[in-house]
Formats: structure tokens, C-alpha cells, sequence
């Protein structure tokens, strides 16, 4: 279980530009969770998911993975246990080396002593069925760069990557929002099938209300800083982006402006 206690980031303290980030953001995410993470531009939740993966210090609180605290590991120390895929297909990928030699470097997540390229021919056979899975005929494509891969079949192996060791956490920060509509709803589904079939626990922030509805079994919204919302189980099932818009009503006092968040 990974629980966040009274997380405060800022950023630019003590500046003219300082904003307040996270104020006091509590969660207890428990094991298999996957929690969908909506909100308005600016809410926080990118910057939720950095200070989870240690890309920030935080100002106050402590994160406790299973019990043990590791708010000061580093962002490298925590790569042992947490996973990230972004938005952008090119950053989850090496573009100047072979879809094999990308998979070879995800293979040794957290293995820092174990450098170099070599693809061993074990691992390739367990390359090629993981490539298989995904449906886009890139097993027969082991030696190509993929710096030639599309978007869609860049971010897919970027999904691969992130899951071929099975990470404590997932995070995915609007990792479909770049690409078209119909290969988004393909990545949509590879995430659905790969949380489900290693049974993750996953952190997944999309601005589109209807898919933070349809995935996962939690969903918390955020505002200004803070989870104002946080639904899970059949409370979640039974819920609409009407009933979102109702809710965010209740806690905030105010209407939820439609161009704050997509709601397609
Ligand atoms: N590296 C940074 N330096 C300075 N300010 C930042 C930085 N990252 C985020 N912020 C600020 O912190 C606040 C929260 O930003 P964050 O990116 O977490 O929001 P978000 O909910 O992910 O928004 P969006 O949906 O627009 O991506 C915003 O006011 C943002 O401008």
C-alpha cells in the first residue's frame, strides 16, 4: 500500500511567482487500486504524480510504501517500484536504438549495475511475446529503430516497457491525449487489459470525465491543490459526468465550467 500523508509542494516559495501546489493532499492508495485522477488545469495532479515518483521535494508530509517511508529517496531509488508513462510517446522510448534494446534496458529497471545493450536470445523470445500481445506486428520488428515507430506504436511499447517488470505503481499522466481518437482508445485498452492481468495498482490523470468514469475501480478529483472528491466500488460504477458536475458542485459551492475539462 502506498499512503501520502499531508503532501505540501510548492513551487517558487517565498518568490513573487510562489504557487501552492499540493496542499495537504492525503490518499491511501491501496494494493490493485486503479484510481483515475480528474481535475482542472492547474488542480495538481501532474504534480501529485512527480512528487510520488520523487521528481520533487516535497515542503510537508511523508509518502510510506508499504510502511516504509521513502519520502527522501531519490526519483532514481524509487524507479525500483514506480512506473510512469507521459503524455508525450517520446519520452517513454529511446528513438536512436531498436525496439529490443528498449525492451532490454525496461528488462534491468532498477538494476542499476547491470549496464549495456546485449539482447539475450531468451529475452528476445520473451520480447517477441510480449510484442505479440500487443497486436501491431512489432515482434517481426525487433531490430528496427524506434525512432521509426509511430506515436501509437511508440506509446504501446512505452506501455510494455512500463509493465515488463511489474511495477508496485503505475503512474500515467495523460499518456493518450496526444494521439488520434482511435489509437487512443487502443492504448486505453492495452492499459485496461495490462492493469487487469498483473493485477497493478495504478495512478491514471486524463482531463476526458467519461473515460475517468469507464476505467478503474476509484476515481478522485482535484482542486486547487487538494482531492475534493474521491469515489470507489459501486458508488463509482453507478456514477455520470452529470453526477461529477453535481458533485464538484456540492464540495466547492461553485459550477464546474465546462471549459475547465473536456467532458466528451
Ligand atoms: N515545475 C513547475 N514550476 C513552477 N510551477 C509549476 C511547476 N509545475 C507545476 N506548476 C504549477 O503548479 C500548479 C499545479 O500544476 P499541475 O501541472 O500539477 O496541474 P495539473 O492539474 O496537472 O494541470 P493540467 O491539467 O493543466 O496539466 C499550477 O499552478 C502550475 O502552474
Amino acid at each position: 500500500m502506498i499512503e501520502l500523508q499531508g503532501i505540501i509542494k510548492y513551487f517558487h516559495r517565498g518568490s513573487i511567482n510562489e504557487v501552492l501546489a499540493l496542499s495537504g493532499v492525503d490518499l491511501r492508495v491501496r494494493r490493485g487500486d486503479f484510481i483515475t485522477v480528474i481535475g482542472s488545469n492547474g488542480a495538481g495532479k501532474s504534480t501529485l504524480l512527480n512528487c510520488l515518483a520523487g521528481s520533487y521535494p516535497l515542503e510537508g508530509g511523508r509518502i510510506l510504501l508499504d510502511e516504509q517511508d521513502v519520502t527522501a529517496w531519490s526519483e532514481h531509488r524509487r524507479a525500483r517500484f514506480i512506473s510512469r508513462v507521459f503524455q508525450d510517446p517520446l519520452l517513454g522510448t529511446c528513438g536512436t536504438l531498436s525496439i529490443e534494446q528498449n525492451l532490454a534496458l525496461a528488462l534491468r529497471r532498477g538494476r542499476p549495475h547491470l549496464l549495456g545493450l546485449g539482447v539475450k536470445g531468451h529475452d528476445r523470445e520473451l520480447f517477441r511475446e510480449q510484442l505479440k500481445q500487443l497486436g501491431l506486428g512489432l515482434e517481426a520488428r525487433l531490430r528496427d529503430k524506434v525512432g521509426l515507430l509511430s506515436g501509437g506504436q511508440r506509446q504501446a511499447l512505452t506501455m510494455l516497457m512500463a509493465t515488463l517488470v511489474r511495477p508496485e505503481i503505475l503512474l500515467l499522466d495523460e499518456h493518450t491525449a496526444a494521439l488520434d481518437p482511435k489509437t487512443a482508445q487502443q492504448i486505453l485498452e492495452l492499459t485496461e487489459r495490462l492493469v487487469r492481468e498483473q493485477q497493478l495498482t495504478a495512478l491514471m490523470v486524463t482531463h476526458n470525465m467519461k473515460q475517468a468514469l469507464q476505467l478503474g475501480n476509484r476515481l478522485i478529483m482535484m482542486h486547487q491543490g487538494k482531492v475534493i472528491l474521491d469515489v470507489s466500488g459501486e458508488e463509482k460504477r453507478q456514477m455520470k459526468v452529470e453526477d461529477l458536475l453535481e458533485r464538484f458542485y456540492t464540495v466547492r459551492g461553485e459550477e464546474f465550467s465546462q471549459d475547465r475539462m473536456l467532458l466528451v
